[in-house]
């Protein structure tokens, strides 16, 4: 069911100067910020050869990573992004292995354009898990 590593996701306190960093320190492809207000987060991607990192910045008042950069300010890896062909399978199968699917367990579309949902931390191993049709 598990497919590629579409993205690992990093909280940072400051977006532009972590952009600068993947840019000019690193020699990184690195995207223009994206707004993503259904998600509470600007994002910024980065382009590797085999993958994606999604740079992510709170968006309003009730942003989902505010509380993961109160506890970390100076940012960390918020979550991994796992690619499956069928999102509503995967959140059934996984709902019936007894996994907590966050949200109203209904697929959001995600910054990609595609339908994403997200699994507890608690339930996989300490890691914040985003699953992405594609
Ligand atoms: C741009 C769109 C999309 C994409 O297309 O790529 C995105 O990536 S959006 C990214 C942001 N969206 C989300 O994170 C949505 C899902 N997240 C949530 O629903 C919540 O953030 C959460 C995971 C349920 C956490 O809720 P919160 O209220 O912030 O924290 P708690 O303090 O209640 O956390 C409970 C427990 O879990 C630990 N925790 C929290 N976040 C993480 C994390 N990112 N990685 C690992 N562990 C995490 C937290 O430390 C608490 O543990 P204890 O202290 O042991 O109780
Ligand atoms: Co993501």
């Amino acid at each position: 069911m598990i497919g590629r590593l579409n993205h690992v996701a990093i909280a940072v306190p400051d977006l532009e100067a972590a952009s600068a960093q993947y840019r000019d320190a690193l020699g990184a492809k690195v995207g223009a910020p994206q707004d993503e207000p259904d998600h509470g987060v600007t994002v910024v991607f980065i382009e590797l050869p085999n993958t994606k990192i999604e740079l992510l910045y709170p968006l309003g008042e009730d942003s989902p990573i505010a509380g993961f950069l109160e506890k970390n300010p100076a940012g960390g890896i918020h979550h991994v992004c796992y690619e499956v062909e069928d999102i509503i399978a995967a959140r059934d199968k996984l709902k019936e292995a007894g996994l907590r699917v966050l949200g109203n367990g209904e697929p959001k579309i995600g910054a990609h354009g595609k339908p994403v949902l997200f699994l507890h931390p608690k339930d996989m191993n300490g890691t914040l898990t985003e699953l992405e049709q594609v």
